[in-house]
Order: C-alpha cells, then structure tokens, then sequence
C-alpha cells in the first residue's frame, strides 16, 4: 500500500491504516499560536529504518513527543500498529505497546553495572508485584548475554555504567530498549558527541537491529556520514511539515531541500 492511499484513510475515531507500525496524518501542535507541527504526516511500515532530518526548529523534537505521549496533538491522528490511537494514550501505556525512545543524552543508571542496567530494564517491563518477587530465569540471563553482545558491551558486564565512554553508554541505553523488546524504537540524535569510531560502530548496530523485522527504528539524526552508513529512506522535516522524502541523494539534490540548509 503506498502512502497516498493511506492518506485517503478517513479521518477521526476507529480510523485503521493496515500495513503500518506508525501513522501520522495531518497532526498539528501549536505552542502560542506557533505551529511547532503543521499538518505533518509520516507513515512508516513494519520493519522499516528511516531516517529524520531538518535544520534546527523543524519539529522533529516535538514529533518525537507526539509519538510518546509526551506532547498532545492539537490536531490528527496518530497511530500504532495500524489501529492503536496514541493520541488517548498516557506516556507510560505508549511505553508498554512497544515504543521506546532514546533521548539525545545518555540516561544509563552511572552506579549500577551495565548488567544491572540491563537487568533493571527488564525488571521494569514487569508489574510491581512480580518485579518484588522478580528473579533471572536462565532464558532470561540469556537474553541479557545477547543484548551485551549486540551492542557491543560484551567484555563489561560488570563495569559501573558512569565508567563507560559517551559511547558506549549510548549503546547501553540501546540495549535497555532491547531488553524492553521494544518494537518500534526511535533514537534522537545516537551519534552526537561520538568520536568516528563510534559512530561507525553505532551505524552497524542500528543496522544490525534493522536486520530483525520485529524492529522499526526511527532515527533522528544531524550527521549526514551517519545518515548516509545507514542508507534508508530520509525524510527531510521543515518548519513543522514534510519537505521531502526518498534516499539521501534524492533528498540532497532537491532545490528546496537545498535552499533550506543553505539559506540559512
Ligand atoms: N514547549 C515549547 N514552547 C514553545 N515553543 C516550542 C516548545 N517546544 C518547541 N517549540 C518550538 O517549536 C519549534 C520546533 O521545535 P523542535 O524542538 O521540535 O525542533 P527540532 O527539529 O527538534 O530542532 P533541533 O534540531 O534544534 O532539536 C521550534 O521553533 C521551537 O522553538
């Protein structure tokens, strides 16, 4: 189904869009009269990595905060899994359908372990009863084994996670997601404040991740080296709306894709 059917979908309650793992269509968010998003509209599929850029002020912050209940809509739909409104829905129950976010700056606990962080991610999955009651099955001590090997942090289990590099704590968080078996996971900014190596690094993973079709990924990102590593389709955010859309050579030969980076 291509995007323009979608977008025929009829608006308001018990609206469905099949096929998709986020909607959004036609949502607005004013702060004072200032439209932070105007009518902004995205659809990614399941399994999809794309990429979000924009010059500074766009709306990628504010769409993020849409997306995870953190910022109500004044207007649109947004929608998870085809069906599921996130516009009705708290930040904790968005949470817990399976959207997790990494915030630009790392949020890792600097004095548990990186094993506790990992396991404390998986802890709070859980009600508050059986997080009381909450003990490591092995499957469970399996899974952080792989997560640690996935993002890289193998060797560290139990290295305090205020010891790792910016990078490294980056990847932990990544890995706190993981452990949450997240489905759609959107990163704001991974690779800032990264050395070359990391970034490489952090490219891979993220690929890596795209290989499991469980994942979505939805990556915010400055660095046009990272976003070209990645290689997904780029949609370039203006002034709260889409400017445009497709692979990063398409996005980058577009005049006023160009005019708004070099206009400013
Ligand atoms: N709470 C708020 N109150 C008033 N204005 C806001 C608020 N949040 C965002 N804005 C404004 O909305 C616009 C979009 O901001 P947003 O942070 O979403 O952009 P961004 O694309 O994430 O920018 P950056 O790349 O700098 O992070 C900006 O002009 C910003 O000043």
């Amino acid at each position: 189904m291509t995007d323009d059917t979608l977008m025929d979908q009829p608006h308001g309650p018990g609206i469905a869009a099949p096929g998709t793992i986020l909607y959004v269509d036609s949502v607005t968010v004013s702060f004072d009269g200032f439209r932070a998003l105007n009518e902004l509209s995205l659809v990614i599929e399941p399994g999809e990595l794309r990429t979000i850029i924009g010059p500074n002020g766009a709306g990628k912050t504010t769409m993020m905060d849409v997306i995870t209940g953190k910022t109500r809509p004044d207007q649109g739909d947004v929608l998870f899994d085809g069906h599921v409104d996130l516009t009705k829905m708290t930040e904790d129950q968005i949470a817990n359908l399976g959207i997790g976010r990494k915030f630009q700056k790392p949020t890792v606990f600097e004095h548990l372990t990186v094993f506790e962080n990992l396991e404390l991610a998986l802890k709070c999955k859980r009600d508050t009863l059986s997080t009381l009651l909450f003990r490591l099955s092995g499957e469970q001590q399996h899974r952080i084994d792989q997560v640690l090997g996935t993002v890289g942090l193998k060797d560290k289990p139990r290295m305090l996670a205020g010891a790792l590099s910016h990078g490294q704590k980056q990847w932990l968080e990544i890995g706190m997601l993981l452990m949450q078996d997240q489905r759609l996971l959107l990163l704001d900014e991974p690779v800032a404040g990264m050395t070359d190596a990391e970034t490489e690094a952090t490219a891979e993973l993220i690929l890596d991740l795209h290989k499991d079709p469980h994942h979505s990924l939805v990556v915010v990102e400055h660095d046009m080296e990272f976003v070209r590593a990645l290689g997904a389709r780029v949609t370039v955010l203006h002034e709260g709306s889409v400017l445009a859309e497709g692979s990063l050579d398409a996005v980058q030969a577009n005049a006023k894709v160009v005019e708004v980076y070099l206009g400013r």
